[in-house]
Protein backbone atom coordinates (compact mmCIF):
# COMPACT_ATOMS: atom_id res chain seq x y z
CA UNK A 1 0.00 0.00 0.00
CA UNK A 2 1.41 3.38 -0.87
CA UNK A 3 1.74 5.78 2.17
CA UNK A 4 -0.25 9.01 2.50
CA UNK A 5 2.27 11.92 1.79
CA UNK A 6 1.99 14.22 4.85
CA UNK A 7 2.36 17.67 4.67
CA UNK A 8 5.08 18.60 7.23
CA UNK A 9 4.96 21.48 9.63
CA UNK A 10 8.23 21.62 10.04
CA UNK A 11 9.16 21.93 6.28
CA UNK A 12 6.19 24.27 6.09
CA UNK A 13 8.17 26.57 9.32
CA UNK A 14 11.16 25.98 7.13
CA UNK A 15 10.07 27.95 4.26
CA UNK A 16 8.66 31.58 6.34
CA UNK A 17 12.54 30.55 7.41
CA UNK A 18 14.39 30.82 4.22
CA UNK A 19 12.32 33.43 2.94
CA UNK A 20 13.51 36.36 5.48
CA UNK A 21 17.29 34.37 5.40
CA UNK A 22 17.14 35.12 1.95
CA UNK A 23 16.21 38.90 2.01
CA UNK A 24 18.94 39.38 4.67
CA UNK A 25 21.54 36.99 2.64
CA UNK A 26 22.54 34.96 5.71
CA UNK A 27 25.54 32.39 5.53
CA UNK A 28 24.31 29.37 3.97
CA UNK A 29 26.74 27.40 6.22
CA UNK A 30 24.72 29.16 9.01
CA UNK A 31 21.43 28.57 7.91
CA UNK A 32 22.38 24.79 7.86
CA UNK A 33 22.74 25.43 11.98
CA UNK A 34 20.45 27.67 12.88
CA UNK A 35 17.13 25.27 10.63
CA UNK A 36 18.19 21.81 12.58
CA UNK A 37 17.13 21.06 16.10
CA UNK A 38 19.71 20.28 18.16
CA UNK A 39 18.49 17.88 20.58
CA UNK A 40 15.12 15.58 19.63
CA UNK A 41 14.29 13.26 22.17
CA UNK A 42 11.27 10.31 21.89
CA UNK A 43 10.06 9.08 24.94
CA UNK A 44 8.26 5.42 25.42
CA UNK A 45 6.79 5.15 28.89
CA UNK A 46 4.58 2.96 31.15
CA UNK A 47 1.93 4.47 32.92
CA UNK A 48 -0.18 2.23 35.95
CA UNK A 49 -4.11 3.06 34.99
CA UNK A 50 -6.43 3.31 37.50
CA UNK A 51 -7.80 -0.16 36.38
CA UNK A 52 -4.59 -1.94 37.19
CA UNK A 53 -3.55 -2.56 33.56
CA UNK A 54 -0.15 -0.73 32.48
CA UNK A 55 -0.22 1.53 29.36
CA UNK A 56 2.63 2.67 27.45
CA UNK A 57 2.66 6.16 26.22
CA UNK A 58 4.94 8.42 23.65
CA UNK A 59 6.27 11.55 24.21
CA UNK A 60 8.96 13.99 22.68
CA UNK A 61 11.12 16.93 24.08
CA UNK A 62 13.07 19.05 21.18
CA UNK A 63 15.08 21.28 22.02
CA UNK A 64 15.78 23.44 18.45
CA UNK A 65 18.53 26.15 19.29
CA UNK A 66 20.37 27.07 22.89
CA UNK A 67 22.86 29.83 21.27
CA UNK A 68 20.85 32.63 23.59
CA UNK A 69 20.06 30.92 27.25
CA UNK A 70 18.39 27.38 28.26
CA UNK A 71 15.80 26.24 25.85
CA UNK A 72 12.24 27.34 26.61
CA UNK A 73 8.75 25.98 25.03
CA UNK A 74 5.87 24.38 26.38
CA UNK A 75 4.48 20.89 27.06
CA UNK A 76 1.30 19.64 24.97
CA UNK A 77 -1.08 16.72 26.12
CA UNK A 78 -3.22 16.32 23.11
CA UNK A 79 -3.84 13.08 20.68
CA UNK A 80 -2.41 14.47 17.06
CA UNK A 81 0.76 14.84 19.03
CA UNK A 82 3.58 13.87 16.75
CA UNK A 83 7.26 14.77 16.66
CA UNK A 84 7.13 16.55 13.61
CA UNK A 85 4.88 18.95 14.95
CA UNK A 86 6.72 19.14 18.26
CA UNK A 87 9.93 19.98 16.17
CA UNK A 88 7.78 23.31 14.20
CA UNK A 89 6.80 24.69 17.68
CA UNK A 90 10.02 24.74 18.88
CA UNK A 91 11.40 25.77 16.24
CA UNK A 92 8.87 28.94 16.42
CA UNK A 93 10.27 29.43 20.42
CA UNK A 94 13.71 30.00 18.98
CA UNK A 95 12.36 32.59 16.83
CA UNK A 96 9.62 34.43 19.44
CA UNK A 97 12.28 34.16 22.06
CA UNK A 98 15.00 36.01 19.84
CA UNK A 99 12.58 38.36 18.48
CA UNK A 100 11.78 40.08 21.82
CA UNK A 101 15.31 39.51 23.39
CA UNK A 102 14.84 37.36 26.07
CA UNK A 103 18.38 35.00 26.36
CA UNK A 104 16.53 31.59 25.82
CA UNK A 105 16.71 29.25 23.04
CA UNK A 106 13.48 27.45 21.48
CA UNK A 107 12.11 23.79 22.96
CA UNK A 108 8.99 22.46 22.77
CA UNK A 109 7.81 19.30 24.04
CA UNK A 110 4.31 17.02 24.14
CA UNK A 111 2.79 13.58 24.43
CA UNK A 112 0.65 11.60 22.56
CA UNK A 113 -2.59 11.44 24.77
CA UNK A 114 -6.05 12.21 24.74
CA UNK A 115 -6.17 14.02 28.70
CA UNK A 116 -10.12 14.36 28.81
CA UNK A 117 -10.01 10.36 29.07
CA UNK A 118 -7.57 10.29 31.54
CA UNK A 119 -8.44 10.53 35.66
CA UNK A 120 -6.85 13.04 37.78
CA UNK A 121 -4.84 10.61 39.34
CA UNK A 122 -3.78 8.58 36.33
CA UNK A 123 -2.65 12.75 34.84
CA UNK A 124 -0.88 12.99 37.44
CA UNK A 125 1.27 9.62 37.15
CA UNK A 126 1.37 10.27 33.38
CA UNK A 127 2.62 13.75 34.00
CA UNK A 128 5.04 12.50 36.86
CA UNK A 129 6.50 9.74 34.76
CA UNK A 130 7.06 12.04 31.11
CA UNK A 131 8.97 14.28 33.31
CA UNK A 132 11.32 11.88 34.81
CA UNK A 133 11.84 10.59 31.54
CA UNK A 134 12.65 13.96 29.66
CA UNK A 135 14.57 14.95 32.66
CA UNK A 136 17.88 13.58 31.54
CA UNK A 137 17.82 16.62 29.32
CA UNK A 138 16.02 19.57 31.25
CA UNK A 139 17.68 21.68 33.95
CA UNK A 140 17.03 25.13 35.24
CA UNK A 141 19.65 26.62 32.98
CA UNK A 142 19.35 24.26 30.37
CA UNK A 143 16.08 23.45 29.31
CA UNK A 144 12.55 25.04 31.08
CA UNK A 145 9.20 24.15 30.18
CA UNK A 146 6.14 25.86 30.37
CA UNK A 147 2.27 25.21 29.92
CA UNK A 148 1.01 24.46 26.17
CA UNK A 149 -1.93 22.96 25.06
CA UNK A 150 -4.25 21.12 28.11
CA UNK A 151 -1.56 21.38 30.54
CA UNK A 152 -1.86 24.01 33.36
CA UNK A 153 -0.64 24.91 36.97
CA UNK A 154 -1.46 21.68 37.94
CA UNK A 155 0.58 19.86 35.87
CA UNK A 156 3.69 22.62 36.56
CA UNK A 157 3.17 21.80 39.95
CA UNK A 158 3.76 18.13 40.08
CA UNK A 159 6.49 19.30 37.38
CA UNK A 160 8.69 21.42 39.36
CA UNK A 161 7.94 18.62 42.69
CA UNK A 162 9.14 15.52 40.72
CA UNK A 163 12.15 17.53 38.96
CA UNK A 164 12.97 18.61 43.08
CA UNK A 165 12.36 14.88 44.65
CA UNK A 166 15.45 13.49 42.50
CA UNK A 167 17.64 16.63 43.15
CA UNK A 168 16.45 16.68 46.73
CA UNK A 169 15.61 20.31 47.13
CA UNK A 170 13.09 22.70 46.02
CA UNK A 171 13.49 24.03 42.54
CA UNK A 172 11.50 26.35 41.02
CA UNK A 173 13.32 27.72 38.22
CA UNK A 174 12.92 24.37 36.23
CA UNK A 175 9.03 25.52 35.19
CA UNK A 176 7.12 28.41 34.46
CA UNK A 177 3.34 28.66 34.78
CA UNK A 178 3.44 27.51 38.03
CA UNK A 179 0.76 28.88 40.43
CA UNK A 180 1.57 31.96 42.29
CA UNK A 181 1.75 29.68 45.77
CA UNK A 182 4.50 28.17 44.34
CA UNK A 183 7.05 30.92 43.06
CA UNK A 184 4.40 31.34 39.65
CA UNK A 185 4.62 35.19 38.86
CA UNK A 186 1.85 37.81 39.13
CA UNK A 187 0.97 39.23 35.75
CA UNK A 188 1.66 35.85 33.98
CA UNK A 189 -2.19 34.82 33.25
CA UNK A 190 -3.01 38.19 32.06
CA UNK A 191 0.58 38.99 29.97
CA UNK A 192 0.12 37.69 26.56
CA UNK A 193 -3.15 39.43 26.15
CA UNK A 194 -1.46 42.47 27.74
CA UNK A 195 1.44 42.18 25.56
CA UNK A 196 -0.92 42.36 22.38
CA UNK A 197 -2.40 45.86 23.67
CA UNK A 198 0.78 47.14 23.98
CA UNK A 199 1.72 46.16 20.03
CA UNK A 200 -1.52 46.91 18.94
CA UNK A 201 -1.21 50.74 20.77
CA UNK A 202 2.08 50.85 19.26
CA UNK A 203 1.13 49.95 15.77
CA UNK A 204 -1.62 52.52 16.43
CA UNK A 205 1.11 55.16 16.88
CA UNK A 206 3.62 54.35 13.97
CA UNK A 207 0.81 54.23 11.51
CA UNK A 208 -0.42 57.96 13.00
CA UNK A 209 3.00 59.31 13.00
CA UNK A 210 3.18 57.63 9.16
CA UNK A 211 0.02 59.47 7.99
CA UNK A 212 -1.59 56.10 7.55
CA UNK A 213 -4.40 56.82 10.71
CA UNK A 214 -6.06 59.85 10.97
CA UNK A 215 -8.37 59.19 13.86
CA UNK A 216 -8.40 60.25 17.54
CA UNK A 217 -8.60 56.88 19.90
CA UNK A 218 -12.04 57.49 20.70
CA UNK A 219 -12.88 57.57 17.01
CA UNK A 220 -11.06 53.89 16.69
CA UNK A 221 -13.04 50.49 16.83
CA UNK A 222 -11.60 47.20 17.81
CA UNK A 223 -13.16 43.79 16.77
CA UNK A 224 -11.75 40.31 18.77
CA UNK A 225 -11.97 37.21 17.71
CA UNK A 226 -11.63 34.62 20.69
CA UNK A 227 -12.61 35.15 24.58
CA UNK A 228 -10.12 32.63 26.45
CA UNK A 229 -7.05 33.53 28.73
CA UNK A 230 -5.60 35.64 25.64
CA UNK A 231 -8.60 37.56 23.94
CA UNK A 232 -10.26 38.49 27.22
CA UNK A 233 -6.71 39.79 28.77
CA UNK A 234 -6.69 42.03 25.86
CA UNK A 235 -10.24 43.02 26.03
CA UNK A 236 -9.53 43.94 29.55
CA UNK A 237 -6.51 45.87 29.09
CA UNK A 238 -7.50 47.74 25.26
CA UNK A 239 -10.84 49.17 27.97
CA UNK A 240 -9.52 49.91 30.81
CA UNK A 241 -6.07 51.60 29.51
CA UNK A 242 -6.84 53.40 26.68
CA UNK A 243 -10.21 54.78 24.82
CA UNK A 244 -10.48 52.77 21.61
CA UNK A 245 -13.60 51.76 21.11
CA UNK A 246 -14.14 47.78 22.04
CA UNK A 247 -17.29 47.18 19.45
CA UNK A 248 -17.46 43.24 19.21
CA UNK A 249 -15.85 40.28 20.87
CA UNK A 250 -16.78 36.21 20.18
CA UNK A 251 -15.69 32.89 21.12
CA UNK A 252 -16.83 29.67 19.77
CA UNK A 253 -20.56 29.82 20.87
CA UNK A 254 -20.72 33.18 18.42
CA UNK A 255 -20.15 36.70 18.79
CA UNK A 256 -21.29 40.06 21.07
CA UNK A 257 -21.88 43.39 19.52
CA UNK A 258 -22.49 46.82 20.97
CA UNK A 259 -22.09 49.44 18.99
CA UNK A 260 -20.74 51.73 21.35
CA UNK A 261 -18.00 49.00 23.03
CA UNK A 262 -18.21 47.59 25.95
CA UNK A 263 -16.71 49.23 29.30
CA UNK A 264 -13.83 47.84 31.20
CA UNK A 265 -16.46 46.77 34.32
CA UNK A 266 -18.58 45.06 31.03
CA UNK A 267 -15.27 42.95 30.30
CA UNK A 268 -15.02 41.79 33.49
CA UNK A 269 -18.10 40.95 34.55
CA UNK A 270 -18.36 38.58 30.78
CA UNK A 271 -14.72 37.25 32.20
CA UNK A 272 -16.63 36.59 35.47
CA UNK A 273 -19.05 34.58 33.63
CA UNK A 274 -17.42 33.02 31.20
CA UNK A 275 -14.68 31.34 33.66
CA UNK A 276 -13.75 27.64 33.58
CA UNK A 277 -14.83 27.34 29.82
CA UNK A 278 -18.19 28.53 29.69
CA UNK A 279 -19.77 30.18 26.61
CA UNK A 280 -20.04 33.65 26.37
CA UNK A 281 -23.47 33.40 24.45
CA UNK A 282 -25.23 31.08 26.61
CA UNK A 283 -23.76 33.13 29.50
CA UNK A 284 -25.37 35.98 28.41
CA UNK A 285 -28.84 37.08 27.46
CA UNK A 286 -29.88 40.16 28.11
CA UNK A 287 -30.80 43.38 25.82
CA UNK A 288 -27.88 46.10 24.71
CA UNK A 289 -25.61 43.21 22.75
CA UNK A 290 -26.51 42.42 18.94
CA UNK A 291 -25.62 38.63 18.41
CA UNK A 292 -22.86 38.33 15.31
CA UNK A 293 -21.16 35.57 14.32
CA UNK A 294 -17.72 34.88 14.35
CA UNK A 295 -17.83 35.22 9.94
CA UNK A 296 -19.28 38.64 10.41
CA UNK A 297 -16.96 40.05 13.06
CA UNK A 298 -14.14 38.97 10.82
CA UNK A 299 -15.70 41.21 8.16
CA UNK A 300 -16.68 43.98 10.26
CA UNK A 301 -16.48 47.48 9.05
CA UNK A 302 -13.32 47.92 12.31
CA UNK A 303 -10.32 49.94 12.34
CA UNK A 304 -8.43 47.20 14.26
CA UNK A 305 -9.18 43.18 13.95
CA UNK A 306 -7.08 40.36 16.23
CA UNK A 307 -7.65 37.19 15.93
CA UNK A 308 -7.29 35.63 19.19
CA UNK A 309 -9.00 32.24 19.06
CA UNK A 310 -7.38 29.66 16.69
CA UNK A 311 -5.23 28.73 13.86
CA UNK A 312 -6.20 29.71 10.41
CA UNK A 313 -9.28 31.74 11.31
CA UNK A 314 -8.56 33.79 8.23
CA UNK A 315 -8.15 32.14 4.48
CA UNK A 316 -7.93 32.81 1.51
CA UNK A 317 -11.99 32.63 1.39
CA UNK A 318 -13.11 35.28 4.31
CA UNK A 319 -9.62 37.23 3.89
CA UNK A 320 -11.27 39.71 0.39
CA UNK A 321 -14.10 40.66 2.73
CA UNK A 322 -11.63 41.93 5.68
CA UNK A 323 -12.17 45.33 6.67
CA UNK A 324 -9.71 46.55 9.38
CA UNK A 325 -6.58 48.08 8.34
CA UNK A 326 -4.81 46.72 11.29
CA UNK A 327 -4.36 43.16 12.33
CA UNK A 328 -3.13 42.44 15.71
CA UNK A 329 -2.26 38.30 15.63
CA UNK A 330 -2.98 37.34 19.18
CA UNK A 331 -3.59 33.55 18.45
CA UNK A 332 -0.79 31.51 17.06
CA UNK A 333 -0.81 31.00 12.96
CA UNK A 334 -4.50 32.90 12.46
CA UNK A 335 -3.87 33.61 8.94
CA UNK A 336 -3.28 31.53 6.01
CA UNK A 337 -0.19 32.22 4.03
CA UNK A 338 -2.46 32.73 1.46
CA UNK A 339 -4.67 35.36 3.31
CA UNK A 340 -1.44 36.73 4.79
CA UNK A 341 -0.20 37.87 1.02
CA UNK A 342 -3.83 38.96 -0.07
CA UNK A 343 -4.36 41.19 2.81
CA UNK A 344 -0.71 42.75 2.37
CA UNK A 345 -1.96 43.46 -0.93
CA UNK A 346 -4.60 45.72 0.49
CA UNK A 347 -2.60 47.56 2.42
CA UNK A 348 -3.43 45.98 5.80
CA UNK A 349 -0.49 46.62 8.33
CA UNK A 350 -0.21 43.13 10.09
CA UNK A 351 1.48 42.76 13.47
CA UNK A 352 3.21 39.10 13.28
CA UNK A 353 2.26 36.24 15.89
CA UNK A 354 5.49 35.71 17.11
CA UNK A 355 6.14 39.19 18.19
CA UNK A 356 2.54 40.21 19.60
CA UNK A 357 1.83 37.10 21.32
CA UNK A 358 5.42 37.03 23.08
CA UNK A 359 4.50 39.11 26.23
CA UNK A 360 3.75 35.04 28.03
CA UNK A 361 7.11 34.16 27.44
CA UNK A 362 8.36 37.11 28.45
CA UNK A 363 6.53 37.20 31.52
CA UNK A 364 7.45 33.41 31.98
CA UNK A 365 11.41 34.69 31.80
CA UNK A 366 10.22 37.21 34.67
CA UNK A 367 8.82 34.42 36.84
CA UNK A 368 12.73 32.30 35.70
CA UNK A 369 14.30 35.14 36.87
CA UNK A 370 12.33 35.23 40.45
CA UNK A 371 12.52 31.47 41.08
CA UNK A 372 16.23 31.51 40.36
CA UNK A 373 16.65 34.39 42.90
CA UNK A 374 13.91 33.62 45.41
CA UNK A 375 12.59 37.36 44.84
CA UNK A 376 9.47 38.33 44.05
CA UNK A 377 8.21 40.92 41.86
CA UNK A 378 5.01 43.41 42.42
CA UNK A 379 2.60 42.99 39.82
CA UNK A 380 3.35 47.06 38.52
CA UNK A 381 7.26 45.86 38.47
CA UNK A 382 6.06 43.17 36.02
CA UNK A 383 3.72 45.25 33.85
CA UNK A 384 6.59 47.92 33.31
CA UNK A 385 9.10 45.18 32.64
CA UNK A 386 6.91 43.55 29.78
CA UNK A 387 6.31 47.24 28.29
CA UNK A 388 9.55 48.02 28.43
CA UNK A 389 10.97 44.37 26.38
CA UNK A 390 7.51 44.45 24.36
CA UNK A 391 7.77 48.51 22.54
CA UNK A 392 11.86 47.91 22.62
CA UNK A 393 10.82 44.48 20.52
CA UNK A 394 8.08 46.39 18.50
CA UNK A 395 10.19 48.85 17.24
CA UNK A 396 13.42 47.12 16.63
CA UNK A 397 11.14 45.03 14.77
CA UNK A 398 10.25 48.49 12.85
CA UNK A 399 13.29 49.70 12.27
CA UNK A 400 14.00 46.26 10.52
CA UNK A 401 11.04 46.52 8.09
CA UNK A 402 11.72 50.10 7.34
CA UNK A 403 15.71 49.12 6.47
CA UNK A 404 14.59 46.21 3.69
CA UNK A 405 11.35 47.33 2.60
CA UNK A 406 9.33 44.70 3.99
CA UNK A 407 6.38 43.27 5.75
CA UNK A 408 6.34 42.93 9.42
CA UNK A 409 6.25 38.91 10.19
CA UNK A 410 9.07 38.84 7.25
CA UNK A 411 10.95 41.78 9.10
CA UNK A 412 10.55 39.99 12.79
CA UNK A 413 12.07 37.15 11.40
CA UNK A 414 15.31 39.13 10.10
CA UNK A 415 15.57 40.28 13.64
CA UNK A 416 15.35 37.55 15.22
CA UNK A 417 17.68 35.40 12.77
CA UNK A 418 19.87 38.08 13.26
CA UNK A 419 20.13 37.76 16.85
CA UNK A 420 20.83 34.36 16.78
CA UNK A 421 22.91 34.79 13.96
CA UNK A 422 25.58 36.96 15.07
CA UNK A 423 25.25 34.66 18.60
CA UNK A 424 26.86 32.02 16.41
CA UNK A 425 29.23 33.21 14.43
CA UNK A 426 30.75 35.11 17.52
CA UNK A 427 30.93 31.76 19.80
CA UNK A 428 31.98 30.07 16.55
CA UNK A 429 31.79 26.62 15.89
CA UNK A 430 33.46 23.82 18.54
CA UNK A 431 35.96 22.55 18.72
N1 LIG B 1 -2.25 31.52 26.63
C1 LIG B 1 -1.10 32.04 26.23
O1 LIG B 1 -0.31 32.55 27.04
C2 LIG B 1 -0.73 32.05 24.77
C3 LIG B 1 0.55 32.55 24.41
C4 LIG B 1 0.88 32.64 23.04
C5 LIG B 1 -0.05 32.22 22.10
N2 LIG B 1 -1.27 31.72 22.48
C6 LIG B 1 -2.20 31.33 21.41
O2 LIG B 1 -3.39 32.12 21.48
C7 LIG B 1 -4.53 31.36 21.05
C8 LIG B 1 -5.59 31.35 22.13
O3 LIG B 1 -5.03 30.82 23.32
P1 LIG B 1 -5.80 30.89 24.73
O4 LIG B 1 -4.77 30.55 25.76
O5 LIG B 1 -6.57 32.15 24.84
O6 LIG B 1 -6.79 29.65 24.57
P2 LIG B 1 -8.17 29.41 25.34
O7 LIG B 1 -8.46 27.97 25.15
O8 LIG B 1 -8.14 30.00 26.69
O9 LIG B 1 -9.22 30.28 24.48
C9 LIG B 1 -9.53 30.06 23.14
C10 LIG B 1 -10.75 30.89 22.78
O10 LIG B 1 -11.03 30.72 21.40
C11 LIG B 1 -12.40 30.40 21.23
N3 LIG B 1 -12.58 29.60 20.02
C12 LIG B 1 -12.25 28.31 19.82
N4 LIG B 1 -12.63 27.92 18.59
C13 LIG B 1 -13.21 28.99 18.01
C14 LIG B 1 -13.80 29.23 16.77
N5 LIG B 1 -13.89 28.25 15.86
N6 LIG B 1 -14.27 30.48 16.50
C15 LIG B 1 -14.17 31.45 17.42
N7 LIG B 1 -13.63 31.30 18.62
C16 LIG B 1 -13.16 30.08 18.92
C17 LIG B 1 -12.77 29.66 22.50
O11 LIG B 1 -14.18 29.65 22.72
C18 LIG B 1 -12.02 30.50 23.53
O12 LIG B 1 -12.75 31.66 23.83
C19 LIG B 1 -3.95 29.99 20.65
O13 LIG B 1 -3.61 30.05 19.28
C20 LIG B 1 -2.68 29.89 21.49
O14 LIG B 1 -1.74 29.01 20.91
C21 LIG B 1 -1.62 31.63 23.79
Amino acid sequence: MQEEKRVSMFDNAVKQFDRAASIMGLDPNLREVLVKPKRELIVNFPVRMDDGTTKVFTGYRVQHNMTLGPAKGGIRYHQNVTLDEVKALAFWMTWKSAVVNIPYGGAKGGVTVEPSQLSFSELERLSRRFFYEIQVILGEEIDIPAPDVNTDGQVMSWYMDTYSMSKGHTSLGIVTGKPVEIGGSVGRTEATGRGINICLQEAVNYLRDKGKLNKKDEEITVAIQGFGNVGSNLALTLTEESKMRLIAISDVSGGLYKEHGFTAAEIRALMERTKNRKKLLLEVNEEGYKEISNEELLMLNVDILSPCAMENAITIDNSKDIQAKLIVEGANGPLTPEADEILLSKNVFIVPDFLANSGGVTVSYFEWLQGMQWDFWELEDVRKALHKKMTSAFYDVIKTMEKYEIDMRTAAYIKAIDRVATATKLRGIYP
